[in-house]
């Protein structure tokens, strides 16, 4: 068998273990996956500058955030039906998030309990995600029950007014109302090993919509579907977080955010932190890459909360990219579910042992021993020739105004 040595790999061989069907639903991304590749594009275009000559015998890249030391400086993004790529697949997650010492975001579309998730990984960070469909009793009892299970943040995702256009979903027939078509059906035939874990684990199910045992109360079909299509709430605003607040007293983040302008809304309206992501090009397929929209992001924060960033991390530099350009930590999304499609729990926690390792070697061939010693100096600015020299010694860097793209950083 081939060595699985990056995330490639893993992905490569998440694509032969799972129906097409499957992977494409976690591998896809909106209409024509501009954005995602404009992800992958913006971060290869960014190269980091190393520091020669540093004592990096020991070299640490554990962080501190909302109280909690974390082994590595990512997370695991919140994934909605990650059961359709094996059964439990969310406490498998979680579980191989505490043993990683990372923290896990359980999506709200998730198919394990919050409570069972909680079960599986005593000792985990965990976060809650929370979409608000119309029944807006429904993410109340959410962050009810999250709580109780002692989840420590909730994360708000803004950046789904409405599905973004899915079209390797469309042509599967991957929708609702769901239409299989023969050759999607012939697929899952051929791969046994994934329709006898199906068969044994049940048909996914919207597990956090199912009655839990003190609020009864069933859930309605439409708000299954409007989950399953990603119909949410689109009377939302940001005057919706004081509705939030008053349920949750614990960091309260806003995912899904691009501008500076909402940056800015976020930290008026109390969040705690953010999460720079365009939802891993599954949204909107002509959002900015967001490693490109994170320094004025960073900037219009002014370093008064936490800013996270997602979409595209593939390897330990791309996480260090994020950090020097001012981010508190990352979060990867498929990466870790390639790995779980591979090898279950094992196989998630070998992408994340792997991540990690490849950021430790980045940050040693940079010569930073500590997270907090990366900085906007790693990050190589392609600003032209001439503007550096009109502008007079380390012009970019000295004003904190790091863009990726030439036409920024000459404005
Ligand atoms: C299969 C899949 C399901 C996702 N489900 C959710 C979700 O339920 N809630 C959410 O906030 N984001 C969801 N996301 C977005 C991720 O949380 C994250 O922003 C994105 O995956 C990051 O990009 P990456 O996969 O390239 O790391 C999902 C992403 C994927 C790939
Ligand atoms: C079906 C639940 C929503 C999952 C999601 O957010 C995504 O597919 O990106």
């Amino acid at each position: 068998m081939a060595q699985l040595l990056n995330v490639e790999d893993y992905r490569r061989r998440a694509r032969s273990a799972l129906p097409r069907l499957v992977f494409d639903y976690i591998d896809g991304g909106a209409e024509d996956e501009r954005c995602m590749q404009r992800n992958r594009d913006a971060l290869e275009a960014l190269p980091l500058i190393p520091e020669c000559l540093r004592d990096t015998s020991k070299v640490d890249i554990g962080i501190e955030l909302f109280g909690r030391r974390w082994r590595a400086p990512f997370g695991i993004a919140p994934i909605g039906l990650a059961g359709l790529v094996r059964p439990r697949a969310d406490a498998l997650l979680a579980a191989a998030a505490q043993a990683a010492g990372v923290p896990f975001i359980l999506s709200t579309a998730s198919n394990t309990r919050i409570e069972d998730v909680r079960n599986a990984a005593p000792d985990a960070a965990l976060w809650m995600q929370l979409y608000v469909m119309g029944e807006r009793s429904i993410a109340e009892r959410i962050v009810r029950r999250a709580r109780n299970a002692g989840f420590e943040a909730l994360v708000l995702t803004v950046d789904v007014p409405v599905s973004g256009l899915r079209e390797r979903d469309l042509r599967h027939g991957f929708r609702v109302p769901m239409r299989l078509t023969p050759g999607t059906v012939l697929d899952m035939a051929r791969h046994p090993a994934w329709l006898l874990r199906l068969a044994g684990g049940g048909m996914p199910q919207f597990a956090n919509l199912l009655p839990d045992e003190d609020d009864g109360a069933p859930v309605s079909a439409q708000t299954q579907a409007a989950l399953l299509s990603r119909a949410m709430d689109r009377t939302l605003t940001w005057d919706s977080l004081g509705w939030l607040r008053r349920l949750w007293d614990g960091p309260l983040l806003v995912k899904g955010l691009l501008g500076a302008e909402d940056a800015r809304r976020a930290l008026r309206h109390g969040a705690d932190g953010i999460v720079v992501s365009n939802h891993g090009g599954r949204q909107l397929d002509a959002a900015p890459a967001t490693i490109a929209a994170l320094p004025a992001m960073l900037d219009a924060v002014g370093g008064r909360i936490p800013v996270l960033v997602d979409s595209g991390m593939r390897r330990g530099s791309d996480i260090v990219k994020a950090l020097a350009l001012g981010a508190s930590a990352a979060l990867v999304g498929r990466a870790p579910v390639y790995g779980l499609a591979c090898g279950g729990e094992q196989g998630a926690l070998s992408v994340l042992q792997l991540l990690a390792q490849e950021t430790e070697r980045t940050m040693t061939l940079l010569g930073a021993s500590r997270v907090g010693e990366l900085g906007r100096r790693h990050v190589e600015i392609h600003a032209p020739r001439s503007h550096a020299e009109q502008a007079g010694p380390a012009p970019v860097q000295a004003h904190g105004k790091a863009s990726i793209y030439p036409a920024h950083a000459a404005a």
